[in-house]
């Protein structure tokens, strides 16, 4: 005796239906494949291959146009899945994760978002992870949010300054998707990569400012104003031994080097630097 039951014929029916459907995303997969392959060979990229602007314009397209009952977040997930393989067949990447500090958090965050195949390197500072990008070990490194504290983890926006002899940039914000399911991994972090960010449409940039040490926050917040920024968030740090402080503004936008808001700011010590830019993560307010 068994107790198997055949499969009514409706079920046999749609499960066929299933297959087929299947069978047509599983072709499409394969031609999407072949165009990643023909990016990698032409599409004239050199260094690190991460586009987290494109990305991100991607995902809020096909969300826009998104009915029916697959749940949004899936849609992520699917395409997160998308460009981790598509950065495989581009030559791969691997990340440099900051795990000081709330690092499980971070490591998670960076698995959700860049896909468990994706190799991992951790290191206990900034500094160590930052190194990883500048000797080519990781193409990615994943950092804590930016802090004021000294002895913190989160000083890590003052090495971006650097000119020389690789300038390091912030590429994106992770996670993309801030609405959070019970379980997922909570805080944020920031990516950084040897490759300048690359814009998405709706992004706001990071510009770190060097003025005299009586500058006060307000007044740093005046100052971009004043120059047509619209800042949010700034983060102040004393110059040890100098009559200086360094402020490190988030502004709306995607400013590049050249935007003439940079040469109006008054007050500075020294000319502003663009340490980067990230894509406004979905679910953000406004
Ligand atoms: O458009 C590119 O530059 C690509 O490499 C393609 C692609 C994609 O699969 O759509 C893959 C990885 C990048 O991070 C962004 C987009």
């Amino acid at each position: 005796m068994n107790d198997f039951t055949p499969p009514p014929n409706a079920l046999n029916q749609l499960r066929a239906q299933l297959d087929a459907i299947d069978d047509q995303i599983h072709d499409l997969l394969m031609r999407r494949a072949a165009v990643v392959e023909s990016v990698a060979r032409d599409g004239g990229k050199v260094g690190t291959k991460i586009r987290p602007g494109r990305e991100a314009a991607i995902l809020r397209r096909l969300l826009a146009r998104h009915t029916g009952a697959w749940p949004a977040q899936a849609i992520i997930r699917i395409w997160r899945e998308i460009f981790g393989a598509a950065l495989i067949i581009e030559g791969g990447q691997t990340m440099a994760v900051c795990d000081g500090d709330g690092g499980a958090e971070r490591l998670a965050l960076a698995r959700e978002h860049f896909g468990p195949l994706t190799p991992v390197r951790r290191h206990h500072n900034p500094s160590q992870t930052l190194a990883d990008l500048a000797r080519d070990s990781a193409q990615i490194a994943i950092l804590p949010p930016p802090s004021e504290d000294d002895d913190g983890q989160g000083g890590w926006w003052q090495m971006l300054t650097a000119k020389a002899p690789h300038r390091l940039f912030i590429i994106a914000k992770i996670p993309f998707w801030t609405k959070r399911a019970e379980g997922l991994p909570l805080g944020e972090a920031f990516v950084a990569a040897a490759v300048k960010p690359d814009a998405s449409g709706h992004d706001r940039s990071l510009i770190v400012l060097e003025l005299s040490a009586d500058t006060s926050r307000a007044r740093v917040t005046v100052l971009l104003k004043d120059s047509g920024f619209a800042p949010g968030q700034i983060w102040v740090k004393r110059i040890p031994g100098d009559s200086a402080i360094l402020a490190l503004a988030e502004v709306e936008g995607f400013v590049e080097d050249t935007d003439p808001r940079l040469a109006a700011i008054a007050g500075l010590n020294t000319p502003p630097v663009v340490i980067g830019a990230f894509a406004v993560p979905m679910g953000d307010t406004p």
